[in-house]
């Protein structure tokens, strides 16, 4: 067999323990693939349609490849006028192409455990360390489902900040655009962003007028486009719910997002993911979430690392010193350290500071590193209160490449991916475990890589015991670093 191009033959045990379905594959389908010069094998429908079992093979096409069809024939069985899904088929295929282009060959750990389960049709929870790959994750869950031919959203992901919304949109564009050398007839899929401090009108027509397949909303603009009938759950076939615990504990998200998810539970046809580095109580967590029936009874959590919440590479370390000479301090760090890029991370100003008249100290370290600091990296900052150009011209600058120091509010803390990332300071102690872990989570975020990021906090003497709290918490060990 000529292995650089489709067979047809090939294509032939996929029906021949189904004897009643005929193979009809779409013109399109044949005249796209006999372009790309590839050759593509497919399970027998015995193995489409066994329940997910372990996956042993080692890149992430051998996962998808064998499942996305599965998937996809599952419920096209189910269908009395069974038709070849040769446009969903060809999707997927880009989807793998498209993915090698980009570098995503081998699965990581999350990958390779939730993807049979995610196509297989559960609902799951995705646990997994900062920088395990959830987002691909799920976006591939998102792509083996959708039919880009049918004018309706399909696939929902709600996330807590504009920043991380902006981040996975960009994320599931690139993996939707067109692999180099294909051109075939079928849809791209449409991916929009529904994201606070964006143009409600515009995208308020861009849903009626042609729906895109996939949104990316934060959560507030989401509620205020259902709650005005714009556009509505009932053609969701996924949803999402990204950093959930984050949503789940922020006062302003909360209810709109119990509201989203118990309106979602009456939908037919739904499945349901949850993905975070952290699900503080995952067990009582499961058991409201099946209780509410914001998922179905046989979720499956899905838990990579739990004895080791953080990634392996991150080396802890703390300096102790008295509140005057934090900045000092911080700066003697910065120079001795030559980071590639860091995150400072700082509080956020308390209503008595600002009652006092204080100047928050994100300005007062910025002014302080724009006169002190002498070497190349560039200065930026990112806080809740900017409004939300400068944040995006913030993140745009930083993520243009090339060395920065970026002085950020918790805001910064959740998914934002910035690879480059070496060293993390937190001149303020972060407020709960959870909070270190995300900050830290800033770093090693190139999944096969083995260098190792450096998280350092510079504490006062009392706040000794608090770090040792989140060591305990976390498990992991911090060593002291003597000035
Ligand atoms: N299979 C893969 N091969 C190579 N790189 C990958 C793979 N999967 C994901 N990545 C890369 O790993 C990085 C981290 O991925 P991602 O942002 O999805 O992490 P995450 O698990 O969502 O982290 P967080 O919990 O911090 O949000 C990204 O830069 C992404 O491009």
């Amino acid at each position: 067999m000529d292995t650089n191009t489709l067979s047809l033959p090939s294509l032939g045990p996929l029906f021949s323990e189904k004897p009643r379905y005929t193979l009809r594959p779409h013109k399109h389908f044949l005249k796209h693939f006999s372009s790309t010069s590839r050759t593509f094998k497919f399970t027998t429908p015995q193995a489409i349609l066994n329940p997910p079992t372990a996956v042993t093979t080692s890149t992430l096409r051998e996962i998808c490849q064998p499942h996305v069809p599965q998937h996809i024939l599952q419920r096209q069985f189910q269908n009395p006028s069974f038709f070849f899904p040769a446009l969903l088929c060809a999707h997927i295929y880009e989807i793998c192409f498209r993915m090698e282009e980009i570098g995503y060959v081998m699965p990581t750990d999350i990958q390779r455990e939730a993807l049979p389960y995610l196509f297989s049709g559960h609902d799951c929870i995705l646990h997994a360390q900062t920088g395990s790959g959830k987002t691909l994750t799920y976006l591939l869950l998102i792509h083996s489902i959708i039919n880009a031919g049918k004018s309706s959203v399909q696939a929902l992901v709600v996330v807590p900040t504009r920043e991380l919304g902006m981040q996975v949109t960009k994320v599931a564009r690139t993996l939707a655009a067109k692999p180099t050398g294909v051109d075939g007839e079928h849809k791209s899929c449409s991916i929009m962003a529904l994201l606070d401090g964006g143009t409600l009108k515009r995208q308020k027509s861009w849903l009626k007028a042609e729906p895109p397949t996939v949104v990316v909303a934060t959560v507030g603009s989401l509620c205020q486009m259902l709650e005005r009938n714009i556009f509505s759950l009932e053609t969701v076939r996924v949803l999402i719910v990204d950093e959930v615990d984050c949503i789940f504990n922020s006062s302003k998200q909360v209810s709109s997002l119990r509201k989203i998810l118990t309106s979602y539970s009456s939908c037919n046809n739904r499945q349901t993911v949850f993905a975070s580095a952290s699900i503080p109580q995952h067990n009582r967590f499961i058991h409201d979430s099946v209780q509410q029936k914001w998922t179905k009874r046989d979720v499956v959590h899905i838990h990579v690392s739990a004895v080791e919440p953080m990634p392996s590479r991150l080396y802890h370390r703390f300096i102790i010193c008295d509140t005057k000479r934090k900045l000092q301090t911080l700066l003697s760090l910065i120079q001795s350290d030559a980071p590639e890029s860091g995150i400072i991370f700082v509080a956020e100003q308390s209503e008595k500071s600002k009652k006092a008249g204080n100047a928050p100290s994100t300005s007062l370290l910025i002014d302080f590193l724009k006169t002190s600091y002498q070497g190349d990296l560039d200065i930026l900052l990112l806080e809740d209160k900017m409004n939300f150009n400068s944040r995006a011209a913030s993140l745009l600058e930083v993520r243009k490449g090339g060395g920065y120091l970026l002085v950020a509010t918790d805001i910064a803390a959740r998914g934002v991916d910035l690879p480059e990332m070496s060293h993390i300071y937190n001149f303020d102690l972060p407020r709960t475990a959870i909070d270190y872990l995300h900050r830290a989570g800033r770093t090693c975020r190139k999944p096969f890589s083995d260098i190792n990021c450096i998280v350092t906090s510079i504490i006062v003497p009392d706040e000794r015991f608090v770090l040792q709290r989140y060591e305990n918490e976390l498990m992991f060990n911090c060593e002291e670093l003597i000035p």
